[in-house]
């Protein structure tokens, strides 16, 4: 069976609005995708580290109750499970404050056996964290070289803008090994200083041929050698936005799983086919805003499945 990995941070997320704690639940990028894609009953991987620690405990009973495997967790003894201060603006757009105490050694697993057309997920900080990169690496090339289809979100944040310059060739490697980037305006701004989708597409294309593009208040754009899409995202109220980013790969990646999409079909997927996925991006984006956690809503995953079984 095909299967999906993912890899990238845990952190607990406590959510602050107003100067009081709202909500606290498990966060981290590719934490927030595997929970959608376990919801909606997918073969999820999660690839990681945290603490063998009472916040550890929390993280491992939610995701597997949460339908993700987290067999590729590297459960560490010295040093603690990470926490990530969420503070909702009056836009209920999130900064964060991070607090990580990572041990000596880092990231110690033993990588899953990948085949072709598994779909392998990474992004944000631990796509670029140099302390775990040559690890990091070496399976993603694994990966690429089973051709595998790699999906790329750089989702960088301003918590570490002093680090760009010495980040930025990590993230241009990431993009090379891709055969998916999805970045948001903000992040290509700031990697790159592209102010709308053209710009965007010319800073990326040199090492990533297909692009989503998301400007969250406005649309959803992909670009590929042959096709360019703009469908326009929904006007809602948000209650958080975290997590919306991460939820819209999530429906991305429930697209590609659905209409057995690998990486060799990647280059003739049609302009219809791909405004679906592109859809399920947005519809699973709008949902995560509705409510204080970073995932889509049991609920929902559920409707979708059963959609899906008919
Ligand atoms: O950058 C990490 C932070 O970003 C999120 O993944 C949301 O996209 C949060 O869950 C986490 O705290």
């Amino acid at each position: 069976m095909r299967k999906i990995f993912t890899i990238g941070e845990t952190v607990l997320d406590i959510i602050f609005k107003n100067g009081q704690p709202v909500a606290s639940t498990a966060g981290g990028s590719m934490l927030n995708t595997s929970v959608s894609l376990g919801r909606l009953g997918l073969p999820v991987h999660f690839i990681s580290e945290y603490g063998n620690d009472p916040v550890g405990f929390m993280i491992d009973d939610f995701l597997n109750k949460n339908g993700v495997n987290s067999d590729y967790v590297y459960h560490f003894e010295d040093g603690k499970s990470a926490l990530a201060l969420a503070f909702l603006d009056e836009n209920n757009n999130a900064s964060y404050t991070f607090y990580k105490s990572y041990p000596q050694k880092r990231f110690d697993i033993t990588f899953p056996e990948v085949n072709e057309n598994d779909i392998v997920m990474f992004g944000s900080i631990y796509a670029i964290a140099m302390e775990i990169r040559e690890t990091l690496r070496e399976f993603l090339l694994y990966a690429k070289s089973l051709n595998a289809l790699i999906y790329y979100d750089p989702n960088f944040r301003k918590a570490h803008l002093h680090e760009l310059e010495q980040l930025r060739p990590a993230i241009i490697e990431n993009m090379s090994l891709a055969s998916v980037v999805r970045a948001s305006d903000e992040d290509l701004e700031i990697i790159f200083g592209a102010k709308n989708s053209e710009e965007a597409y010319e800073a990326v294309k040199p090492f990533c041929t297909t692009l989503i593009y998301t400007s969250s208040s406005e649309a959803a754009y992909l670009k590929t050698p042959e096709i360019t899409l703009c469908l326009p995202t929904r006007k809602i109220e948000p209650v958080s936005t975290i997590g919306a980013g991460d939820t819209f790969n999530a429906g991305i990646a429930y697209g590609l799983y659905k209409h057995n999409i690998g990486n060799n079909a990647l280059s003739s997927v049609s302009a219809d086919t791909w405004q679906q996925l592109i859809g399920y991006g947005i519809d699973f984006a709008t949902e995560v805003c509705l409510s204080y956690d970073n995932y889509i809503s049991a609920e929902f995953a559920k409707i979708r499945h059963t959609k899906n079984a008919e």
